[in-house]
């Protein structure tokens, strides 16, 4: 019997460095960052989630299941986490961020046979040098850690996994897979480099 696996894509974030705008919706290349996202991951899932805390009748154009943190307060990316995996009917949860565009397209593969070789209870990516804690395959059972975590006032996503037994997945033979795009600039040169 093969595991069903979602995605969350977080779009939840305030996104300061781009001065507030709506980052998922920010354009590169003429087409919204969180499309790049969907492109990328939407073959290798079942079904996309869209976590996000603003203009979510425009997000529902691109996902049937949309909807806010459920702590309200911008507690950062593990507020959509916690909230997703309450919403979510899979096995296993692929978590990615809004604005990194050019996402591997073996992400899931990699990490689910790593989750299972590993015997482990999430598996985070790595571009070979740092983890990409936003970047991660998780279990939904997880989901009252993570809560209680948040409950502690605790913030840092590295800090919760290491709790837990993690397989850090190594993608650095994609070097440029987790290009992270937080301000306008990094919009012109990502585009740029995408056409050169
Ligand atoms: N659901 C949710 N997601 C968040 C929150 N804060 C950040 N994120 C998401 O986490 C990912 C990585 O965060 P950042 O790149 O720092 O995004 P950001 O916080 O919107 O941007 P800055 O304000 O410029 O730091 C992005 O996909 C954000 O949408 C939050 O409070 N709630
Ligand atoms: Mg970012």
């Amino acid at each position: 019997m093969s595991l069903r696996i979602d995605a969350v894509i977080l779009a939840g974030g305030q996104a300061r460095r781009m001065g507030g705008q709506d980052k998922g919706l920010v354009e590169l290349l003429g087409k919204p960052m969180i499309e790049h996202a969907i492109t990328r991951i939407q073959p290798q899932v079942k079904e996309i989630l869209i976590n996000a805390n603003r203009n979510q009748n425009l997000y529902a154009q691109f996902a049937d299941c949309v909807f806010g943190d459920e702590d309200s307060g911008f507690l950062g990316p593990l507020a959509g986490m916690v909230t997703a995996m309450g919403k979510t009917q899979a096995d296993l949860l692929l978590v990615v961020p809004c604005d990194c565009p050019c996402l591997p397209t073996d992400l899931v593969a990699r990490m689910a046979a790593a989750l299972e070789a590993e015997a482990a209870d999430l598996a985070v990516a790595s571009d070979g040098e740092y983890e990409q804690p936003v970047v991660m395959l998780l279990k939904p059972s997880l989901r009252d850690s993570m809560k209680a975590f948040l409950a502690a006032g605790e913030r840092k996503i590295d800090f919760w996994y290491a709790k837990h037994k993690v397989a850090v997945v190594s993608f650095a033979d994609q070097p440029n897979a987790f290009v992270n795009v937080n301000t306008p600039e990094q919009v012109e040169q990502l585009s740029k480099a995408l056409t050169q």
